[in-house]
């Protein structure tokens, strides 16, 4: 496409030859990873588009709309070939759109660090810090169980675990529940708010007696709460001193969130759902958030998720980027990078990957002694084995056929 290319002369020859989306589930999740070859045999880059939930859509913007147009380019021209994609769909955004420009853009930074030989984030000013703390999951279907595991991850060393306990019917977000909770309901197995807000302060009361003071412990509402049951929350949790209430509202909900974090005596994270850099800003400068918890293939990738990092160091906030199991091992990695080059950086959220994920991902992030260390290699670090991916083939509505099931023993359906 003539008009998608660079109206000034590029430095050499190097150009974008093909741009490909690659699906694959080695964890069970449908990741999208989208691969940007170029002229020069064997420099290629890596992406995350992992946009898990709606996979196919990703793959069609990537390989059928934003590809096509920058096949030509010269992979250096990353903050051009970022606006360009972004602008040229007129309606911009969204996470379909975001995730495949993700792909591209991340894309184009590993190129970029592998044509130096260097990690991306010497590209960034080079690291402020050795690793990155993370905190991991700890759930189980009651107080006991998940506070077992709490410990197990505190004797491997982790010094940050998400508390997470169940409950009856489909049980509280990230654990277990008892099917048939709520027997004689229209939907006995239904999740129970105000269950919810009685039974969470004991899950922390009984972690400090066990756990002790120092361990850090956080916990995910997970979108649930409306302002006033996540200021009851927040002040039920007081004695407990969370390092940080996640998501107690849903996006739809976001302008309600600076009176929540002003009563809430302990730090607000929240952002992973939102899709683009504009609406991750007024998070931020509304004073919603404490710690910005952006999904940066959301917002579209690296390009965008570094200047909001800036904006959280030269505003009080903190980070803590998105890194479910439904981030790809590179985009694990470009969070890592973000964490080491970023003073704002707050805390990592790290998905512990199987096995499998490792041998399709050679070079995926491993935590030790509870910090994540980025690797040395050029570029991002971590290579896609394309004949491993195949045996792993997506698996439609896996997502879909648990969030479809978040209702209320009423029956009404609530933000999963
Ligand atoms: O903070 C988290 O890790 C969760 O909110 C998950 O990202 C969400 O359930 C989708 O995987
Ligand atoms: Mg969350």
């Amino acid at each position: 496409m003539p008009e998608t290319q660079a109206p000034w002369a590029a430095r050499d020859s190097l150009r974008i030859t093909s741009v490909r989306a690659v699906v694959t589930a080695p964890g069970g999740v449908p990741l999208v990873v989208v691969r940007v070859d170029t002229s020069e045999p064997g420099l290629y880059g890596l992406g995350c588009a992992t946009f898990t939930q709606r996979f196919h859509a990703v793959t069609a913007a990537v390989e059928q709309h934003l590809g096509p147009m920058v096949v030509g380019r010269h992979p250096a021209d990353i903050e051009d070939v970022f606006r360009l994609l972004h602008f040229s769909s007129y309606w911009r955004g969204g996470p379909v759109h975001n995730n495949a420009l993700s792909g591209i853009d991340q894309a184009l930074w590993d190129i970029a660090g592998k044509r130096l030989g260097v990690p991306v984030y010497e590209l960034l000013g080079g690291r402020v810090r050795g690793g990155a703390a993370v905190y991991t999951g700890a759930r189980g279907g009651s107080v006991e169980e998940s506070i077992e595991r709490a410990a197990a991850l505190a004797e491997q060393g982790y010094r940050h675990v998400r508390l997470q306990c169940g409950g009856p019917g489909l049980g509280t977000y990230g654990a277990e529940g008892t099917p048939g909770g709520y027997p004689g309901s229209p939907y006995p197995d239904g999740w129970d708010v105000g269950h919810y807000l009685r039974t969470t302060p004991r899950l922390f009361e009984r972690a400090r007696e066990v756990l002790g003071d120092e361990l850090g412990l956080l916990h995910d509402a997970h979108n649930r709460l409306t302002p006033k049951e996540a200021v009851g929350l927040a002040r039920s949790l007081e004695p407990y001193r969370l390092f940080f209430l996640e998501d107690p509202l849903a996006p739809e909900h976001f302008d309600r969130l600076p009176e929540v974090r002003a009563a809430a005596p302990m730090p607000i994270a929240s952002g992973e759902l939102v899709t683009s850099m504009t609406d991750a800003t007024r998070l931020v400068t509304a004073g919603g958030v404490d710690y910005l918890r952006v999904h940066v293939s959301a917002v579209g990738g690296l390009t965008p998720a570094r200047k909001l990092a800036t904006l959280c160091e030269l505003t009080g906030v903190r980070t803590a980027w998105h890194g479910p199991p439904d981030v790809s091992p590179v985009g694990a990695a470009v969070n890592l990078t973000l964490d080491v080059t970023s003073p704002a950086f707050g805390i990592q959220e790290q998905h512990v990957y199987p096995e499998r994920v490792h041998e399709v991902f050679p070079g995926t992030p491993r935590t030790v002694d509870g910090y994540l260390v980025p690797s040395d290699r050029p570029g991002w670090g971590v290579d896609l084995d394309e004949a491993q991916a195949a045996k792993y083939p997506p698996q439609a509505h896996l997502h879909e056929r648990w969030a479809a099931r978040v209702r209320r023993p009423d029956g009404g359906l609530e933000a999963p």
